[in-house]
C-alpha cells in the first residue's frame, strides 16, 4: 500500500510539474518491481487503486521511461508497460506470473500485452506465467532496448533525447489489437491450456480475458479484465496457489526436532561429487549434478550397465549443451568401474539397486575409501538411513537424498536426517539440492520418509476399491479429474508393476500362487503380485469371482475420499511423529514430486479446505465399514485439530506443540 501511494503521489507530481520535461521510473537496490505484494491479497487491499494513476502516466506529454533492472514481474511489468519506452538491463527477468497465483494480470497486462507483441505471444506469456530474459523480450518486442551499462543512467539519458517527439504511436492503449482467424486460434489455444490446466481456472480465465482484447474497445476489455480478475481474486484455487509459492520458501527454513535450523547450521562447500550406479536414476542424478557445473565422478561395475549409461549420460548433456547453446565439454563427468575412484570426492550419492545388504556392503567400502569428512548420501526410497549410517565409521556424515525420476527432471529431493546425521550434512545436502534447482525439504527417517510412506495407503485403497467393485479405469478417473497427471494404475503401470512387487516381497508380504486377503494381521490384496506373477491384466473380475466378492458400484466420490484421506491421514502421523517439521513440507513434496495438483494446495492444505472435521467424519466411517484397514483409523493429531476448533493451517504448529523423532 506504501509503495502504490508513493507511485500516485509522485507520478501526480512529476506529470503536473512544467519544469519537468521527462520522467524516468526506476526501483531500488537494482531491481524494477516484483509485483503486488502477495501477502495483501489475503486481507481487505488498502492504499489508493493504481489502474487509474498507471492511465495518467500513458497520456502525460511528456515521455516516461521504466529503467528495468533485476525483475519486471506481474503488476510491475505492467507498470513498465504503461510507459512509453522501456529500458531494460541485460541480466533483467520479465514476465505476467500472475496466473501461478490462480489470478490474471489485472492491471490492463492482458488488454496490453497483445496489442503490443501480438496475440499469440501474449497468450504463450500470459498462461504460462514463465519468465523471460531482456533478450527475449527484445525479440518478442516489449522492451526497446537492452543494455549492459547502468540502465538507470541510459535511461534518463534516453529520456531526454526524446523530449517533444511524438508519444502518439507509443500509447499502447490506441493500438489495434489484430488477430486473423480469431476463432480457430482461440478455440484451438482453450482446448490446450485446459488439457495443460488440469481442472486449474486461472490459466481458462487467462484466455478469455485476451479474447476480450480482441473482440472489445479497450475501455471496455479493460472493464472485461477486472471483472473476470474478480471471479478469481478470492477463489479458493488463488488461495492454494499462494500457499503454494510461500511454502516452497518456507521449507528452505528447515528444522530438526534436535533444534538443529538452517540458520544455524553452515554447509560444507562440494565441488566434486560422485555418483554410484548408473541405472536410471544414477544417470538422471549424474547429469543434474554436471549441469550445475560440479564435477561428477560415475561409478559403475557392471560393464553392460557402464556402456548403456555413459551413452545416455552423454546423450542427455549434448542436448542440454545445443539448448544452452555450448559445447558439452563444459559438463565435467568422469567414469570410472572402480570404486577407489571416488576418493577424492568431497560427497558420495549411492543409486544403486535397492537392496539393503548391497547398500550395506558399499557403505562399508565407501567409509574406508573416502576421506574421513566425505558425505555419504543414499538415493534409497524408503530404507533405513540410520542403519546405512551404522556400517560407516562416521554416521553423522550419512544422510539420505531421495531423488524423483527422472532426477534431472523432477524437482523435489527429499533430504533425509537420520538420528545421528549431523546438522552441517543436512545443510550441505540441501545446499547442494539448492544448486541443482531442486525444491529440497528436509524429512525425518522412517520407511518410505514422507512422500512414499503416505502413498502405502493411498495405493492400498485404491486396490481394495477395485477388489469391492471399481475397475482401474474409475479409480484413475477419479484421481485425473481431481488433479493428478496419472491415476494410481497407470502410474504403476508406467513405473513398472514389478516395482511394488519387489517392495512387498522385501516386507514378506508376497506369498506366491495365494489368495489369502489378510497378511500380517490386516487387510492385504493380493491383486498386484497375481498380476506379476501371471502377466495377466484382466484380473478383477475373475479374482473377484474366485474370492467370493460381491462388486457394488463405486463413485468418485468414494475414490477420492478413501484414496486421499487415508493418505493425508498418514500425513498428520508423520507430523505427530516428527518426521516433516510442518504441513507445507509434506504439500510441496506432494506438489513437486507426486504430482499433486498445485491448484489444490497439496494433501494437508487440501484437507483444511475441505474441513478437518469432514475429513475426520468420513474417515470414522469408512474405518466403521472396514475395521481390518488400520490406516483408515484417524490419527490421533487430526482428533486433536479437530477438538481445538480446526484452526487454520498456519497454526496448526502449536497444536502439534513439540515434535519429535519416533526413531
Ligand atoms: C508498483 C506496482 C505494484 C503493483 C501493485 C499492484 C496492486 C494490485 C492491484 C492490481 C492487481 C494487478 C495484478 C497484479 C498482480 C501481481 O503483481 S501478483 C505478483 C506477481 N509477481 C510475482 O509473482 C513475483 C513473485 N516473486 C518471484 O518470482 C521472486 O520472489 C523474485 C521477485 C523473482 C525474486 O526471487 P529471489 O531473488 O529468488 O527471492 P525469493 O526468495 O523468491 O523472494 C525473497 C522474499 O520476497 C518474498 N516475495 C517475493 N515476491 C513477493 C511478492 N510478489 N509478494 C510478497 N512477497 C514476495 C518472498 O516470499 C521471499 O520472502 P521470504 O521467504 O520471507 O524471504
Amino acid at each position: 500500500a506504501a509503495v502504490r501511494q508513493g507511485i500516485v503521489d509522485t507520478v501526480q507530481k512529476a506529470v503536473s510539474d512544467p519544469q519537468v520535461k521527462s520522467v524516468v521510473i526506476c526501483g531500488q537496490n537494482g531491481i524494477f518491481c516484483g509485483g503486488a505484494d502477495i501477502k495483501e491479497f489475503g486481507k481487505d487491499i488498502s492504499g489508493p487503486p493504481l489502474v487509474p494513476v498507471f492511465h495518467a502516466i500513458e497520456s502525460a506529454d511528456k515521455p516516461v521511461v521504466a529503467a528495468i533492472e533485476g525483475s519486471a514481474l506481474g503488476g510491475g511489468l505492467e507498470l513498465a508497460l504503461f510507459c512509453h519506452y522501456r529500458i531494460t538491463h541485460s541480466k533483467a527477468r520479465l514476465g505476467l506470473p500472475e496466473v501461478t497465483l490462480g489470478l490474471l494480470p489485472a492491471a490492463g497486462g492482458t488488454q496490453r500485452l497483445p496489442r503490443l507483441i501480438g496475440v499469440p505471444a501474449a497468450l504463450d506469456l500470459i498462461t504460462t506465467g514463465r519468465h523471460v530474459t531482456a533478450a527475449e523480450a527484445l525479440k518478442l518486442g516489449f522492451v526497446d532496448q537492452v543494455i549492459d551499462q547502468n540502465t538507470v543512467e541510459a535511461a534518463v539519458k534516453f529520456a531526454l533525447s526524446v523530449v517533444g517527439q511524438s508519444l502518439e504511436s507509443r500509447r499502447i492503449s490506441t493500438l489495434p489489437c489484430p488477430c486473423p482467424d480469431a476463432d480457430a486460434l482461440f478455440e484451438g489455444v482453450m482446448q490446450k491450456v485446459r488439457q495443460r490446466a488440469r481442472g486449474a481456472i486461472a490459466p481458462v480465465t487467462c484466455v478469455q480475458a485476451i479474447q476480450a482484447a480482441v473482440t472489445l474497445p479497450y475501455a471496455q476489455g479493460m472493464q472485461r479484465e477486472q471483472e473476470l480478475m474478480a471471479t478469481l481474486f478470492t477463489s479458493a484455487q488463488a488461495r492454494a496457489l499462494q500457499y503454494c509459492f510461500f511454502s516452497q520458501r518456507v521449507v528452505s527454513r528447515w528444522s530438526m526436532p534436535s533444534g538443529a535450523r538452517w540458520d544455524t547450521s553452515k554447509p560444507k562447500p562440494v565441488t566434486k561429487v560422485a555418483v554410484i550406479g548408473l541405472g536410471t536414476m544414477g544417470r538422471g542424478i549424474t547429469v543434474a549434478l554436471a549441469q550445475a557445473g560440479l564435477s561428477v565422478v560415475a561409478v559403475e561395475t557392471e560393464q553392460q550397465q557402464m556402456i548403456a549409461g555413459q551413452r545416455a549420460v552423454s546423450d542427455m548433456l549434448e542436448r542440454a549443451a545445443q539448448r544452452r547453446g555450448v559445447s558439452s565439454a563444459v559438463y565435467r563427468v568422469r567414469y570410472s568401474m572402480k570404486l577407489e575412484a571416488v576418493a577424492d570426492v568431497q560427497l558420495v550419492i549411492e543409486a544403486v539397486f535397492e537392496d539393503m545388504v548391497l547398500k550395506e556392503q558399499l557403505f562399508k567400502q565407501l567409509s574406508s575409501i573416502c576421506k574421513a569428512d566425505t558425505l555419504l548420501c543414499s538415493n534409497t526410497s524408503a530404507l533405513d538411513i540410520d542403519h546405512l549410517a551404522s556400517q560407516t565409521r562416521s554416521p553423522q556424515l550419512v544422510v539420505g537424498m531421495h531423488f524423483f525420476a527422472p532426477a534431472h527432471v523432477m524437482k523435489l529431493l527429499e533430504v533425509v536426517h537420520g538420528p545421528r546425521s549431523a546438522p552441517q550434512a543436512v545443510a550441505t545436502a540441501m545446499e547442494l539440492g539448492k544448486r541443482i534447482g531442486k525444491v529440497s525439504v528436509a524429512v525425518g527417517n522412517c520407511r518410505g520418509f514422507v512422500g512414499n510412506r503416505m502413498l502405502m495407503p493411498y495405493s492400498q485403497e485404491a486396490l481394495f476399491l477395485v477388489e469391492e467393485g471399481a475397475s482401474p479405469e474409475v479409480v484413475d478417473r477419479a484421481l485425473e479429474e481431481f488433479g493428478f497427471p496419472m491415476g494410481f494404475f497407470r502410474m504403476s503401470d508406467l513405473s513398472g508393476l514389478d516395482v511394488g512387487w519387489r517392495v512387498r516381497k522385501a516386507d514378506g508380504l508376497v506369498k506366491p500362487g495365494q489368495m489369502s486377503r489378510v497378511r500380517q494381521g490386516r487387510r492385504y490384496c493380493p491383486l498386484g503380485d497375481l498380476l506379476c506373477e501371471q502377466g495377466r491384466f484382466e484380473l478383477p473380475r475373475g479374482y473377484r469371482a474366485r474370492q467370493g466378492l460381491v462388486s457394488r458400484r463405486i463413485d468418485s466420490k468414494e475414490v477420492l475420499e478413501r484414496c486421499l484421506y487415508s493418505l493425508i491421514n498418514e500425513g498428520f502421523r508423520i507430523l505427530e511423529d516428527g518426521i516433516a517439521a510442518g504441513p507445507e513440507d509434506i504439500d510441496m513434496i506432494y506438489v513437486f514430486g507426486y504430482g499433486w495438483p498445485r491448484h489444490r494446495g497439496g494433501p494437508m492444505f487440501y484437507a483444511s479446505q475441505v474441513g478437518l472435521d469432514r475429513v475426520l467424519q468420513a474417515l470414522e466411517h469408512y474405518q466403521q465399514l472396514h475395521p481390518d484397514v488400520p490406516h483408515l483409523q484417524p490419527s490421533r493429531l487430526l482428533r486433536k485439530l479437530v477438538s481445538s476448533g480446526s484452526p487454520p493451517i498456519h497454526r496448526w504448529k502449536e497444536v502439534i506443540k513439540k515434535p519429535h523423532s519416533a526413531l
